[in-house]
């Protein structure tokens, strides 16, 4: 599903309100969806406290209490300044017809609904004076709250608090989520979001330049690799794993395990010898290479079937790895198409990223970078703060000429060509140890099925969280593998079933 930033939202307004569908008709169309959530969520006698802003916000607002009062429902309103004159706000004003108190004499009733009409997509600076105290009295209060198109004092296009914000329970929004929906701290004041239609048509979706969307598999379900047609082990995919030294195993064998269950055919891990050991211990199903050298292993990964491989887990940041995975960007005739750059991999260039950009860009392979937060600014220190969470990520990587996932539990994934998509259902249960060196090797198993690789990165989030929610409390990053073959069988089945 696509997310509109407050700008490409007005351009579909403005683009429905062009082809004959007044304002009016919008914010009257708004309210009404507004006012079907309600009704799920009020008792008939509940008492209704709708606050509203001086912009269209406000506006539904008004027409939503004019609404609601004709169903004889008990309906308060409380105004931060009126609408402008002529404006749709101000007609909708008009037919409210009631009284309508200053904002500063609101008092929440903890047994109410309060409606939050305040700002949505024009809020323009934070949040102060009477508009802060009414949201920090409301959010103090009992009462349930639902914000109307998304919570006053949100940034729309960033997620970000500006002053302070409304805490909702429900927010209504229409047409298409916004990115503030979805990425945090927006997505905690959001609570439910319900995308409502109000008469703006889909064609204008072929006009707005939208390039962000939302996770899921909808986004990536038919490129998702199915083995059916494969009848050999390396025709359904292989994938390399890089291990560090025999104290660090742990890593490189969770991106192996969680590849293999992914999907790739065959799996190898490629190991200095006494670390190849401890990894022979300990699996069955995944082969173990040794490579006496960093050289030896350069070599067996130029020289391989595998199509994808992941570096970095548990190898150790320093030169010999810089040299590594300078050494596999730059071979050429193997293979090996397509590189996950995780962990240490990241930190190693955290001097010189820029040779790290260069030689992705001047390469021929298809990488992934996926940092955590840490990573990224230490590989992109001058975007690390004050942007919105999807331009980061969408400069990253035009930047580095990698598609670029920033972990996080709003991860975002960022093609050099400007898509984005955020992820919708990540979790705290994978804030432990491990967890991203599988979603390494989750992206891996699936590029070495051939699944284009932006959608791979996409898939891969999206799985590795649903993982972590199948398996529930006291998980640790050892369990996500084993919990992929039924997540992606579900899929399927879904998939068959034409749902
Ligand atoms: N006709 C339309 O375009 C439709 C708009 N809709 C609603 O209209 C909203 C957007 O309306 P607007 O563009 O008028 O914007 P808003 O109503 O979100 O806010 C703009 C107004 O608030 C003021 N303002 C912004 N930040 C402030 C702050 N921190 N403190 C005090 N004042 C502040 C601005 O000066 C302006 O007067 C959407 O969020 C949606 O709820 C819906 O009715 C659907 C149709
Ligand atoms: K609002």
């Amino acid at each position: 599903m696509h997310l509109l930033t407050t700008q490409q939202m007005a351009q579909a307004d403005q683009l429905t309100m062009d082809s004959g569908l007044s304002g009016c008709d919008l914010m009257q169309n708004a309210a009404e969806a507004v006012a079907s959530i309600i009704r799920q969520l009020a008792g008939a006698d509940q008492l209704i406290q709708i606050l509203c802003g001086p912009g269209n916000n406000g506006g539904d607002g008004y027409a939503l209490g004019a609404i609601l009062v004709r169903e004889w429902r008990n309906v308060e309103i409380f105004a931060v300044a009126a609408p402008k004159d002529d404006s749709d706000a101000a007609w909708a004003r008009s037919k409210w017809g009631k009284d309508v108190r200053p904002l500063s004499e609101f008092r929440p009733d903890g047994s109410a609904i309060i409606v939050d009409a305040l700002f949505g997509a024009g809020l323009s600076r934070p949040l102060e004076g009477d508009a802060l105290e009414a949201v920090e009295r409301a959010n103090g209060s009992a009462a349930t709250i639902v914000a109307v198109d998304i919570p006053s004092g949100i940034g729309g296009n960033d997620g970000k608090i500006y002053g302070t914000a409304i805490e909702a329970s429900d927010t209504v929004t229409f047409f298409r989520g916004k990115p503030g929906h979805w990425l945090y701290p927006g997505r905690g004041n959001t609570g439910r979001l319900h995308v409502k239609q109000i008469g703006i048509e889909e064609r204008v979706l072929r006009t707005i330049d939208s390039n962000c969307r939302l996770n899921g598999p909808f986004l990536w379900i038919g490129s998702l690799p199915s083995s059916e047609n494969s009848t050999h082990k390396y025709e359904r995919g292989a994938a390399l794993i890089f291990s560090g030294a025999a104290l660090s195993t742990g890593a490189s064998r969770l991106s192996a395990l969680a590849a293999a269950r992914a999907g790739a055919g065959a799996v190898t891990l490629v190991a200095p010898p006494d670390a190849a050991r401890v990894h022979a211990a300990h699996l069955t199903a995944i082969m173990v290479n040794e490579a006496e050298t960093r050289e030896d292993a350069l070599e067996r990964a130029c020289n391989g079937k595998e199509r994808a491989a992941v570096i970095g887990p548990g190898y150790g940041v320093g030169e010999p790895l810089k040299k590594l995975v300078l050494g596999l960007l730059k071979a050429s005739n193997s293979a090996l198409k397509t590189i996950v750059l995780d962990a240490d991999a990241l930190t190693s260039f955290r001097e010189d990223p820029e040779t790290l950009f260069d030689a992705i860009r001047a390469g021929k392979k298809n990488v992934v970078l996926t940092p955590h937060e840490g990573e990224f600014s230490r590989l992109f220190p001058n975007l690390a703060e004050g942007h919105a969470k999807t331009e980061k990520a969408a400069e990253a990587a035009r930047r580095s000429g990698a598609i670029v996932l920033l972990k996080g539990s709003d991860t975002v994934i960022a093609e050099p060509d400007g898509c984005i998509a955020i992820n919708p259902n990540g979790t705290p249960l994978l804030a432990t140890a491990g967890s991203g060196d599988v979603l390494a090797g989750i992206i891996a198993g699936l590029a070495a099925q051939n699944m284009p690789l932006f959608l791979a990165a996409c898939a891969a989030a999206w799985l590795h969280a649903e993982a972590a929610r199948s398996f529930g409390r006291g998980l640790v990053a050892d369990d996500l593998p084993d919990q992929l073959p039924a997540i992606l069988e579900s899929l399927f089945d879904t998939e068959e079933r034409g749902q």
